[in-house]
């Protein structure tokens, strides 16, 4: 069986009087990539800031590699490696002496150092660019810069605070490839607003809405969660609403306007294929048929006045 790299126990936190988190419990195992997802304020940096060991919590516990963060900080940090939302880079150094310097930084012992810078750009695909200057890389190679320090003391826990943000669409799928292959041998916690991202990368997911945890599974479970569950009709010739209201897995009956109709509906698998089916056999003159897909905020709404918890 995995361990737990990360364990988080009844963590909470308070500024002044107003809290801004409560009662956070989770484990992240030795691989993979677990989702904090949380809409603005809802408690995100607040939980990362602690458990990069910036930030004292108000109450509970964290412990990092079994190493409990608040009695024994210095050891439980040696197994952190983090990328905050904003990479702290040194524009005017090359990329090969920012990472000897982060090196050093992390305490490595000097004789482990230019090995361990090698092994981080060779991750990161950056070794061709060892001597150039970080502020001459595009945003996409600077973000590698970026993962690059954050892995360079080969830490077990990885923490990426939005690592997309900022990149065109082509860095954006390299820098979800990279997250990947390092969660291949990491734990790996990624902060992010985007749903994309979530279902690219993260095999788990947690989601915090006013300091509390409203969602705990895995991207199946969550999948399933977020899953369409009414589709837009376009027709010629439609039937009535009644008519469409007694289609199997059918819940409720929108009309837009006369060719168009929203259709909710129950079913685990959409029921698309029925209504192509129906319109065929009825003549409705089906012109288009689209799934109707749920915004990240959307979600956040509506788990933000539940709990929910899956196994
Ligand atoms: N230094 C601070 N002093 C007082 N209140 C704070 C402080 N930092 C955060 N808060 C409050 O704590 C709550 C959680 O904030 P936090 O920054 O953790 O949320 P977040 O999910 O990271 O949001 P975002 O995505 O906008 O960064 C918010 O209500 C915020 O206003």
């Amino acid at each position: 069986m995995e361990n737990s790299i990360v364990k988080v126990e009844h963590l909470s936190h308070r500024y002044n009087v107003q809290w801004a988190i409560q009662d956070i419990n989770f484990e992240i195992k030795e691989k993979g990539v677990l989702g904090l997802l949380g809409s603005n304020g809802a408690g995100k940096s607040t939980t990362m800031n602690i458990i990069c060991g910036v930030l004292n919590q108000t109450a509970g516990e964290v412990y990092l590699n079994g190493y409990n963060l608040r009695t024994n900080p210095v050891e439980a940090k040696r197994h952190i490696g983090f990328l905050p939302q904003k990479a702290p880079l040194y524009p005017d150094i090359t990329v090969e002496e920012y990472l000897t310097y982060c090196a050093f930084l992390r305490q490595m012992p000097q004789k482990e150092v230019s090995i361990a810078v090698e092994r981080a750009m060779k991750r990161c695909d950056i070794s061709h660019f060892r001597h150039r200057v970080i502020s001459n890389l595009s945003g996409g190679y600077q973000q590698r810069v970026g993962i690059a320090q954050a892995i360079v003391h080969n830490p077990k826990f990885v923490i990426l605070d939005e690592p997309t943000n900022g990149l065109d669409p082509n860095q954006i799928v390299e820098i979800r490839y990279l997250i990947k292959e390092i969660a291949a041998d990491h734990a790996v916690l990624l902060s992010t607003h985007i749903l994309p991202e979530v279902q690219a990368t993260c095999n788990n997911i947690q989601m915090i809405e006013h300091g509390k945890l409203v969602f705990a599974g895995t991207i199946d479970d969550f999948n399933n969660y977020v899953a369409p569950s009414s589709v837009i009709l376009t027709m010629d010739t439609p039937p009535s609403m009644s008519m469409l209201q007694t289609i199997e897995d059918v819940s409720a009956v929108e009309k837009i306007d006369d060719y168009h109709y929203r259709v909710h509906f129950n079913a685990s698998n959409n029921i698309s294929e029925k209504i192509v089916q129906l319109s065929v056999s009825n003549n409705w003159g089906l012109k288009e048929i689209t799934l109707e897909r749920q915004s990240l905020d959307n979600i956040f709404a509506q788990l933000s006045g539940k709990i929910k918890t899956l196994k």
